[in-house]
């Protein structure tokens, strides 16, 4: 048996596709143009990549983008000024802070500065909390993903073991929550996680997101699990080129597993396509009220 390789980039390109409609239906008949704000402080290459790829596909949806690029020696507080400016703009929906901040800047107290129906990443204490009691709030963008690419190969998620790997406030904390509230039985797994193989051996589904490549064997998958790989590593090929694997070994994954996500194309691009749902959708809320017709993702 082969599994299903659940292709993240045209799941990425419909929900685009819905965005980049419902963008310029708002153009037309409110004259309102979503906003997102990014900040990024260093040079730190990767966060850069990211940081384009933002881009690119914000003006491609329609999707107004304020670039906010600081030099590595930035301080708490110009970065809290910088997002009470953005906070105050009409013209941005959407405010984000690409993590990680460099050492010494106090990341929670810049997030807590973020107005909550601005939060387009969904860390405010104010959406984690209202995540957490089950009432409306911006989910992040990651789990938000996985959560779509999941449903796609398994619809009623109620009863189905799932297993996180990783508890990140970013990804495996909020995700936990998403398939929570989707009556799966919830385990998260970390470092000082006991016995990691015979938990994925019972597991139907696996949201790896530790940032170890390949670190995850494709021996300790439940034969036909549903695999989520959220890991971003790049790695030597041997060759002195680099490239990116996630954190399972795809290669053996993807002979036990049922479906699983590859890296690149799998949860990466959802990513951003969320992030640009989140922002249309603090803008249709900010414009409209709280009872603002919503697209879902
Ligand atoms: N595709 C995408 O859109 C995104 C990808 N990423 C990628 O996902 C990965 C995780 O990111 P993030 O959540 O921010 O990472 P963090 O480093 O913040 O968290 C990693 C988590 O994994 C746990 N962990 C580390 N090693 C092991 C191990 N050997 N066994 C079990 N658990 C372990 C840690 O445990 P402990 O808490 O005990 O330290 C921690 O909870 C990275 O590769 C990152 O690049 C991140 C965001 C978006
Ligand atoms: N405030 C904040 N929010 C984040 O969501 C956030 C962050 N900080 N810091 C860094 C991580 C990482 N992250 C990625 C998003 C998209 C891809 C992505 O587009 N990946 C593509 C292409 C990767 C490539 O080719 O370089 C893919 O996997 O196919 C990767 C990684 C978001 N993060
Ligand atoms: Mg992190």
């Amino acid at each position: 048996m082969t599994a299903t390789i659940i292709d993240g980039r045209a799941t990425a390109q419909r929900l685009h596709a819905r965005i980049t409609a419902r963008v310029a239906e708002l153009a037309v008949s409110h004259s309102l143009v979503p906003g997102l704000a990014v900040i990024l402080v260093g040079e730190d290459p990767a966060s850069q990549v990211y940081v384009g790829n933002k881009t690119r596909q914000a003006q491609a949806a329609g999707i107004r983008h304020f670039d906010h690029r600081l030099p590595i020696g930035a301080t708490t507080q110009e970065l809290i000024d910088l997002v009470k400016a953005l906070n105050a703009r009409e013209d941005v929906h959407g405010i984000l802070v690409q993590l990680p901040l460099p050492p010494g800047v106090d990341d929670s107290a810049v997030l807590a500065a973020i107005d909550p129906s601005k939060d387009a990443d969904g860390f405010h204490a104010i959406n984690v909390g209202r995540l957490s009691l089950g009432e409306p709030a911006t989910v992040p963008c990651t789990p938000l993903g996985c959560l779509s690419l999941i449903r796609q190969v398994i619809p009623v998620m109620s009863g189905k073991r799932a297993l996180v790997i990783g508890r990140s406030n970013i990804v495996g904390k909020p995700m936990a929550q998403l398939l929570l509230q989707n009556d799966c039985t919830v385990t998260i797994a970390h470092s000082r996680t006991r016995d990691l193989p015979q938990l994925c051996a019972e597991s139907d589904i696996l949201v790896a997101a530790i940032g170890r490549p390949r670190a995850i064997a494709g021996a300790w998958i439940r034969p036909g699990a549903v695999v989520i790989d959220v890991g971003i590593n790049r790695i030597d090929d041997g060759s002195g080129k680099s490239r990116l694997v996630g954190d399972v070994d795809y290669d053996s994954a993807v002979l036990r597993a049922g479906a699983i996500t590859p890296v690149p194309g799998g949860v990466g691009p959802m990513t951003i396509a969320c992030l640009l749902l989140n922002t249309l959708n603090a803008a249709q809320r900010i414009r409209f009220g709280p009872t603002a017709e919503q697209l879902a993702p």
